[in-house]
């Protein structure tokens, strides 16, 4: 039987709460990511860049007075083999890891102030309230105990900006990536959301996506080909298993292959070809159920964040598609476009994807 290695559901930051059973510190979130957000900055629900090279990308100017927030985006060698810390220290990435944990500290710190301050103004509050306002509030229902601390609270927040923020926006950038590639999906997918919409309404909300359903089998064959979490979270073996005859002691860290799984000739006809079609009217979906796609993982681990991340995915693809007409930039084809991936427990386009988006009347 397999369970989850590392308690990584919170905090990369927050040392304490990464502890596993034994009390050691685990670094298995060391890794630090890259900020870069479809729709995250300003009001209009489309990225204010259309970039998939974060760090080509201006960092992201948050609008509270503070430094801005750099993530790099590095791995770090224990992550991979617990044993090679050392190696971390010497290239000095243990020292950026902290640095940038310091930063997102501060920042986190600054925020739960701010909300609370008992002088903010009642027209500053967000509508109706936020996330911190809630978690706050759970907290002073629980008398302050120690249970939730600000600590878990920056965890929280720390969890669904970036797990949930880095792997959206990639998922969306893949999309376009195969979309740009295969011209005949994307008219078909853009003729879909604009029969639907029309001309009048202006945009796509959440309620015309659930008519979307080549949309939805686009994203969901870019999830198979290019699954933003490609070996998923650890695992460690309670007890030796025998699987296919290969015989798996216990306490073996054990790294599930979305990935391959998604691409394997056994599960899936011409594995190789991107064609959305094989999903429109299969029962194959991504909640974990069936194993051949599973790019939110399985399992008790499985992605919380699954259908804020699919409902992002599918509104931001859905927009994009539906208010622009996407061309490869002057002297660029659509074949100079590659599938290289940036090394990362995320797994973005190396290259960065630069179009040419024309508004479409
Ligand atoms: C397209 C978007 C997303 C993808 C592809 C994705 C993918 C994944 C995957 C593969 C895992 C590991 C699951 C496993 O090992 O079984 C995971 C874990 C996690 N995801 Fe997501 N995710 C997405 C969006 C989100 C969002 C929006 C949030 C939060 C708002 C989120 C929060 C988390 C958390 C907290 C975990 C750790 C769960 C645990 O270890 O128990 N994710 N995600």
């Amino acid at each position: 039987m397999l369970v989850p290695k590392f308690n990584r559901s919170l905090n990369l930051g927050l040392p304490k709460l990464n502890e596993d059973r034994s009390g050691n510190i685990v670094h298995a979130g060391h890794a630090v990511f890259r900020w870069f957000a479809v729709g995250l900055d300003g009001d209009s629900g489309f990225p204010t860049s259309f970039q998939s090279e974060p760090s080509s990308v201006e960092p992201v100017e948050h609008k509270r007075g503070v430094k801005p927030l750099v993530l790099v985006n590095n791995n770090l060698a224990e992550d991979y083999f617990p044993f090679m810390g050392w190696i971390d220290k010497l290239t000095g990435m243990m020292q950026r890891l902290q640095n940038n944990f310091q930063e997102f500290d501060r920042f986190y710190q600054e925020l739960i102030n701010e909300h609370l301050d008992p002088n903010r103004t009642k027209s500053e509050l967000p509508q109706p309230e936020d996330i911190i306002d809630i978690l706050l509030q759970i907290r002073k229902d629980r008398g302050f105990k120690v249970d939730l601390t600000l600590d878990h609270i920056k965890a929280v927040l720390m969890n669904v900006f970036v797990a949930g923020t880095d792997t959206r926006a990639a998922t969306v950038v893949w999309a376009m990536t195969y979309l740009m590639k295969n011209p005949r999906a994307m008219k078909k997918v853009q003729q879909e959301i604009r029969s639907l919409i029309g001309g009048n309404k202006g945009f796509v909300n959440e309620d015309d996506v659930q008519e979307l359903h080549y949309l939805k089998a686009v994203v969901k064959e870019t999830m198979r080909l290019q699954p933003t979490v490609p070996l998923l979270v650890p695992r460690e073996t309670i007890e030796k298993c025998v699987i296919d005859g290969y015989e798996i002691p216990a306490k073996t860290l054990v790294f599930v292959n979305a990935w391959a799984i998604g691409r394997d000739p056994e599960a899936w006809e011409n594995p190789e070809e991107f064609y959305p079609e094989r999903f429109v009217d299969s029962f194959i979906d991504f909640k974990g159920q069936h194993f051949e796609l599973i790019p939110f993982g399985a399992g008790r681990r499985i992605c919380p964040g699954l259908n804020m991340g699919i409902a992002t995915v599918d509104l931001a693809l859905a927009n994009l598609l539906y208010k622009f007409d996407w061309e490869m930039p002057p002297g660029m084809k659509s074949q100079d476009l590659d599938f290289d991936v940036l090394p990362g427990i995320t797994m973005h386009k190396k290259n960065a994807l630069s179009l040419l988006a024309k508004y479409h009347e």
